[in-house]
């Protein structure tokens, strides 16, 4: 992509309303503009990382045999009356009336919907275990959004809910969301801690949720700093053995992590002294299993293998896509900008043409933009006819993990610079092993 024909509406100043750094860069990045409180126009910039964050949870949830699907925004309330919900959710509810006066809402989560499509097209045991999931937009009225889209009233969710026959097949369901989340945020580059959590509005006694150390994370947290050390790395894991799942998740959820909600003063005494923290956290996924309670109540039932009829057993599961922005941003910056993971990155090199207008600099960088397409690589090439320092800036700003400086005298001795923005270090070398760097 050229800057000249982008659309990247950079701010040079910190935007006043901004109180943390991620809502700060967000901003500043000409990721995000806000249209109203908690409501969002996520900017090319910020939807192409935002779309990148999708393909990764739509691809691990696929990897672990749930199927996706896509439910409306707009949800009828007598679906909400059936789960008696539709009282109980209060305030956060936002409530719409159509031209015919029927009364609709604008969905804070899908439970009451899945369960209306599961019973109305499955009634045998055979067709189990089923899992179904969306990433679709959500609305809570929240009282006081906040911190950008880290607490937004219009937000992104991956909500999935899993139908059983059986307690045990729930609880394996349960785990399978865990392994999946586990590697859905290693792969941005993220060490989220599922942690034991209060289950809330949703319901339920069996919750975990997944937290990123942020000192600006809005939940506390108590855990034994030993499970930051803990990754799935490339293990392969056979997500239908259910034992060999119980065991990943025994691994990851054995040692002291708690959020305030569930914390035990006593147990935590039990960690050794040098490893047990306090801090904070941003709650980046939450995974339930909460039984028949919706399927009780809605009438999803199946034939069991003898014959009777039983309400199936469930549990949902969601991440907060949109906020995972703010919490890659709030895990991985520094004080010129964000350093993106090359997992979630808007694009994985930049281009900056130090002499706009040099034929020796604009073929080279012309070369560049063309030899690293073929290798799929898309760069962002600042090909404004803007001073080095500017151009730099904007690159620190928007955190691209590579940056290839060219100009007339480093071509000169056949050499461009190559930075990479995690470490900052700089390497001369020629365009193509500069391309080769970074494939
Ligand atoms: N106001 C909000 N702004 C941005 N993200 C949010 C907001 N509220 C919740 N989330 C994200 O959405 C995730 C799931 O939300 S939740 O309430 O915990 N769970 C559910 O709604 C269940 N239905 C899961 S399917 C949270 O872990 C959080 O990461």
């Amino acid at each position: 992509m050229r800057l000249t024909r982008y659309f990247l509406p950079v701010l040079k100043e910190n935007p006043a309303e901004a109180q943390i750094v991620s809502h700060r860069y967000m901003l500043r990045a000409g990721m995000i503009k806000q249209q109203a409180a908690g409501i969002y126009s996520w900017l090319p910039l910020g939807f192409r990382v935002l779309k990148r964050i999708e393909e990764i949870v739509h691809q691990e949830q696929v990897r672990a045999g749930h199927i996706p699907l896509l439910m409306p925004t707009l949800q009828p309330a007598d679906l909400w009356r059936e789960s008696g919900r539709y009282d109980d959710y209060g305030q956060e509810m936002l409530r719409i009336t159509d031209r015919q006066k029927r009364e609709m809402l604008y969905g804070p989560t899908n439970e009451e919907m899945i369960t209306d499509i599961f019973r109305s097209h499955v009634n045998s045991y055979k067709d189990l275990p089923l899992t179904l999931y969306h990433i679709q937009w959500k609305f809570r009225d929240e009282m006081r959004p906040r911190f950008g889209v880290m607490r937004g009233r219009e937000f992104l969710m991956k909500d999935g809910y899993n139908f059983d026959l059986d307690k045990e097949a729930a609880l394996h369901a349960y785990n399978r969301h865990m392994v999946s989340y586990l590697r859905t945020y290693e792969r941005m580059g993220l060490t989220a801690i599922p942690m034991r959590a209060a289950s809330g509005p949703i319901g339920g006694d069996n919750t975990h949720e997944f937290l990123v150390l942020a000192q600006t994370g809005e939940s506390e947290v108590f855990y034994d700093d030993r499970v930051t050390a803990l990754k799935l790395g490339s293990r392969e894991i056979d997500y239908d053995d259910r034992a060999a799942v119980a065991k990943v998740c025994e691994e990851f959820t054995t040692l002291y992590a708690r959020t305030d909600e569930t914390h035990e003063a006593g147990a935590f005494e039990a960690v050794p002294e040098a490893h047990r923290k306090v801090g904070r956290g941003i709650e980046v996924g939450q995974i339930f299993y909460f039984g028949t309670k919706y399927s009780e109540a809605m009438g999803a039932t199946v034939v069991t293998p003898d014959g009777s009829r039983v309400p199936v057993e469930m549990g949902s599961h969601g991440i907060g896509v949109s906020r995972l922005l703010g919490a890659i941003i709030e895990a991985s910056h520094d004080d010129k900008g964000i350093i993106w993971p090359e997992g979630v990155t808007p694009f994985p090199v930049g281009i900056v043409n130090l002499k706009q207008g040099d034929g020796a600099a604009d073929a080279a960088c012309e070369g560049l933009y063309k030899a690293l397409a073929a290798k799929g690589l898309e760069a962002l090439y600042d090909d404004r006819d803007e001073r080095a320092g500017a151009k730099f800036a904007t690159m620190d700003l928007i955190g691209l993990p590579w940056r290839i400086t060219v100009g007339p005298r480093g071509l000169a001795n056949g050499v461009v610079e190559v930075t990479s923005r995690r470490t900052g270090e700089s390497e001369e070398m020629s365009p193509e092993a500069a391309v080769d760097r970074i494939a």
